[in-house]
């Protein structure tokens, strides 16, 4: 006996089960079955497609004139960290860039500080409650970030609560060690990335990938270079922010370099962009990040995917530039400012936001854990339409309903 059956599903979103990301043309490329049936048995999927009445299960759940799709992955945020900076808002609004709140000693500084000072159990506490606020919005799979330590001692606290909320809730997480995401105040940059070399040898049992802010003021290209170099003879897989801010030559690196994503890319060379076309490194968007630090040119993920390249949308949620963890505001961030149409937007927050991050996830076919979302939507194109609020009325985690969004009063 089956135990859960989704039916009359007006839309079911089955994007593509691949070994590599989709590349160019390929992102449109998501089949979209009108009334269609799920069933589920021990957590996995036992049949995903057209109507189909000839299953049995213990429960049924009628999903008539909603949509279902793979439950979401944000492959890129800032999930732990101490301490918020809602007055960098006002600094904002009398001018002062980014760059300049970070070198006053602001901005990834003023987190740092806040990170070092809070215990393991207070970060613990500010990160599950974003984590369940991603779960209430459909992510079932999440990327990790270290980067607000800047010492070891205080990023391996980072990745351990990181570990800790993945033991405790078991949905899909990814941890990345960023530990060169600022130079702290009172060191040499060439120094300190050398520090940061020598810790990897620490960090690789709980960290999954290497990353680096590589940016004017922050980390250099050959900085960055030796540093990816470095983790790779380690063994982990390296990711770089680059080309965030100016354009360094960041992608170019990370495809010399063979990283699993490159992360940004709003000032991208279009010699970098012409070098996707013969890569798997996946360029990870992040538009909500544009959109919050007010800026008027977005990443050209036009120009990448006609140049056959791999593009993934995530949130950056961090306390800095990006301050969402709502991915579904982040879809529609991407359909106005990327000029990306919704089957795109579809699978880039699903099957290649999980190859960003090394997940054999956002599918539905037969085989897979069941981690679906039933959106409060009638159709695919609904979700990124309807901006800023959350759609999802029922997050399903290996086959168990774990999420009822409803509106009633008490
Ligand atoms: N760009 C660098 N790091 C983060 C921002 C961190 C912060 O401002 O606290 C990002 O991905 O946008
Ligand atoms: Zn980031």
């Amino acid at each position: 006996m089956n135990d859960l059956i989704i039916q009359n599903i007006s839309e079911l979103i089955l994007p593509k089960k691949t070994d590599k990301p989709l590349k160019g043309a390929e992102l449109a490329d998501l089949k979209i079955i009108k009334n269609g049936t799920v069933v589920i048995k021990d957590g996995k999927i036992v049949y995903a497609g057209e109507y189909n009445d000839e299953y049995v299960a213990t429960e049924t759940i009628d999903a008539q004139g909603k949509t279902v799709s793979p439950a979401l992955v944000d492959a890129h945020t800032h999930i732990v960290h101490g301490g918020s900076r809602e007055h960098e808002m006002s600094l904002k609004r009398q001018g002062v860039s980014y760059l300049e709140i970070l070198e006053q000693g602001g901005g990834i500084h003023s987190t740092v500080k806040a990170t070092r000072e809070a215990t393991e159990e207070e970060l613990f506490e500010k990160a599950e409650y974003e984590l369940l606020r991603m779960i209430h919005h459909g992510v079932l799979s999440v990327e990790s970030k270290s980067g607000y330590g800047l010492s070891l001692e205080h990023e391996l606290k980072q990745l351990r609560v990181s570990k800790k909320l993945h033991e405790k809730y078991g949905i899909n997480m990814k941890h990345t060690y960023l530990g060169p995401h600022a130079v702290p105040k009172d060191k040499d940059s060439d120094a300190f990335i050398k520090e940061c070399i020598n810790d990897l040898e620490q960090v690789k049992g709980l960290a999954d990938f290497a990353d680096i802010f590589c940016e004017t003021g922050v980390f250099t290209i050959d900085q960055s270079r030796e540093y990816m170099k470095a983790a790779k003879k380690l063994g982990m897989p390296v990711k770089i922010h680059a080309d965030e801010i100016d354009p360094l030559g960041g992608l170019e690196l990370a495809i010399e370099e063979d990283a699993i994503s490159a992360d940004h890319l709003v000032a991208a060379s279009e010699k970098g962009k012409q070098m996707l076309n013969d890569s798997d490194t996946v360029a990870v968007l992040l538009p909500g990040t544009t959109f919050y630090l007010d800026k008027n040119e977005y990443a050209d993920a036009r120009g990448m995917l006609n140049n056959n390249g791999a593009i993934a949308i995530a949130t950056d949620y961090n306390p800095g530039s990006c301050v969402t963890s709502n991915l579904q505001m982040v879809m529609s961030i991407a359909a106005l400012k990327l000029k990306l149409s919704p089957k795109e937007i579809w699978n880039a927050v699903t099957v290649n936001a999980a190859k960003a991050i090394g997940l054999d996830a956002g599918t539905i076919n037969t085989g897979d854990e069941a981690n679906l979302v039933i959106w409060h939507a009638k159709n695919h194109e609904y979700v990124p339409y309807h901006y800023g609020v959350n759609h999802a009325e029922k997050v399903i985690h290996k086959g168990k309903v774990i999420v009822e969004n409803e509106f009633k009063l008490k």
